[in-house]
């Protein structure tokens, strides 16, 4: 028998926070036929002409706010996981990390878990909510690496987590412990998911449910309210409401002026997170009156996420071993 992989797959995320790297992710993440649902024909001008020459400069700046010394947060925090999941496993298992969009791709991972011999490969993207835009297109990837190959391995595909218990937990956890390390008494505690085009759940996406019924169980395990919010609207479609910013600027005007603010649909802090919320969430929320603002940390690599990850995986991973 051959040997068994996993792969962790995350968005993806350009190589360099400059503009040149910024517009080639750009591009391959927005001409994703998975994640912009208009016709190309309609939408590669629009692309082309106009996203592609003024929001990589712009976006490559937000970039540079959060980037490491060892690259862009989601990347470095992406392998840190894949890192830990290892220890944690068996050593025979091939444990490897991919991004949808950029490097290092999910062909090439696969490649070369092949050459290493695996013929069983579990594919873990760290989405806890479904949506097409994340969660199929990586399985659309997959599926295309493997299309020209004669032996292909067998796939197995790590479904959404959003109410398994072991992901409530881990969130239950880190969100306790972040909160008992405060040095204020939050009024709020906000959870904003990354946010979509409404039409998408109209023709059928169970994201926003998934994200609602994630909150719910957090809420009741936390044992407090939990509201939630949708940010990073792009383009002029309507998109999920409510919209975080419009909720930071309202909250103290209604007596909220203390807030913490999680985002437990990303698996890993990223721009959305870093410089989105922790940084222009936390800007617009002063201004408009509040006093107190922290960005919880996402699960990341830490100790509730591993365990997180390890009793996923292992799940996934019964009958072949
Ligand atoms: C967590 C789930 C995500 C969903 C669902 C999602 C949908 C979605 N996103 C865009 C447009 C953009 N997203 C951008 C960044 C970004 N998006 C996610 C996650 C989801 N996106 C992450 C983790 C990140 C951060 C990547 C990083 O490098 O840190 C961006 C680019 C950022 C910028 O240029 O400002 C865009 C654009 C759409 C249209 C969409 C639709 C379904
Ligand atoms: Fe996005
Ligand atoms: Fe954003």
């Amino acid at each position: 028998m051959g040997k068994i992989g996993v792969l962790i797959v995350n968005l993806g995320t350009p190589d360099a926070p400059e503009t040149g790297a910024v517009r080639r992710y750009l591009k391959e993440f927005l001409s994703d036929r998975r994640v912009v649902e208009i016709p190309p024909l309609l939408w590669q001008p629009i692309l082309r002409g106009i996203i592609l020459n003024t929001r990589p400069r712009k976006s490559a700046a937000a970039y540079r706010e959060v980037w490491k010394d060892a690259g862009s947060p989601l990347a470095v925090i992406t392998k840190q996981t894949a890192d830990g999941l290892r220890a944690m496993l068996d050593t025979d298992i091939h444990v490897d990390w991919a991004m949808r969009y950029g490097n290092p791709s999910i062909a090439s991972r696969i490649n070369a878990m092949v050459a290493a011999g695996c013929d069983r490969i579990l594919i873990a993207p760290l989405y806890p909510q479904y949506s097409a835009a994340t969660n199929a297109s990586a399985h659309d990837a997959v599926f295309a690496a493997i299309a020209a190959m004669r032996a292909q391995p067998a796939i197995r595909l790590l479904p959404a987590y959003y109410d398994d218990p072991a992901y409530i937990e881990a969130l239950r956890a880190s969100t306790q412990r972040q909160l008992d390390a405060l040095d204020f008494a939050p009024d709020l505690l906000i959870a904003s998911f990354h946010g979509m085009p409404v039409r998408t759940r109209e023709l059928g996406d169970p994201y926003y449910s998934q994200c609602l019924e994630t909150a719910r169980l957090l809420s009741d395990a936390l044992g407090r309210e939990v509201r939630v919010t949708f940010q990073s609207r792009f383009g002029p479609a309507k998109w999920l409401e409510p919209a975080t910013d419009s909720v930071l600027r309202a909250l103290p005007g209604e007596g909220a002026r203390n807030v913490v603010i999680l985002t437990p649909g990303f698996s890993a802090d990223c721009l959305e997170t870093l410089e989105e919320i922790a940084m222009r969430g936390k800007e617009d929320f002063l201004a408009a009156g509040g006093q107190k603002f922290r960005h919880f940390d996402c699960l990341n690599a830490s100790e509730e996420a591993m365990t997180l990850y390890a009793t996923l995986v292992r799940r996934e991973l019964s009958g072949w071993r």
